[in-house]
């Protein structure tokens, strides 16, 4: 690992595993994990329930949140979800941080991750806006990758090898 704290965003669309592997990485790290759902103001949430996609202007102000939240961390380290579907997006989170972000985005197909969220309960992101996600995602050049088909203990010890 290059940095002993090092700021972690796990990143992904709905349902790809970002908390789920984001609590347990945070967990064999070490680290605090943090949630960027729950750094959404409850127009968003809402608006998502409601089953209509956030646009640029709806994130902004959250993915400003998850900066500072970044910059507040930046001694202790952290894990932290983030969809950051968005090159621009991913560049919002950088910045003011002068070593660079570590991203690990969780890949999957359209039909294995509507597997996952057709079975998954008392979430409020409804499984019809995953067309949206993908249409939105910019699949990151430089992140570390990692297939979610793999248990979730596989899976982190593949990003742990890959920092
Ligand atoms: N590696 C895995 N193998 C099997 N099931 C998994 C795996 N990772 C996650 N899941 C399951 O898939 C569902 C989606 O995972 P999770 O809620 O962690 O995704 P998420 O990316 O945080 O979603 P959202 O962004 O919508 O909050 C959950 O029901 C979870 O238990
Ligand atoms: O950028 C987005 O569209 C949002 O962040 C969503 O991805 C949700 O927060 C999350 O995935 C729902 O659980």
């Amino acid at each position: 690992m290059k940095s002993k704290n090092p700021i972690i965003f796990v990143m992904g669309v709905s349902g790809s595993g970002k908390s789920t592997i984001g609590k347990l990485l945070a967990e064999e790290l070490n680290l605090s994990f943090y949630d960027g759902d729950d750094y959404h103001p409850e127009a968003n949430v809402k608006k998502m329930a409601d089953g209509h996609p956030l646009d640029d202007d709806d994130r902004q102000g959250w993915l400003e949140r998850l900066n500072l939240l970044a910059i507040e961390k930046s001694e202790d380290g952290a894990i932290i979800a983030c969809s950051a579907l968005k090159n621009k997006y991913r560049t919002i989170l950088q910045n003011g941080i002068e070593e660079k972000l570590n991203f690990v985005y969780l890949q999957g197909t359209f039909e294995e991750i509507m597997g996952r969220l057709a079975l998954r309960k008392n979430h409020f992101m409804p499984p019809e806006l995953l067309h949206s996600q993908f249409n939105t995602l910019e699949v990151p050049e430089d992140a570390i990758t990692v297939s979610i088909m793999h248990t979730p203990e596989k899976i982190v010890s593949k990003i742990i090898k890959a920092l």
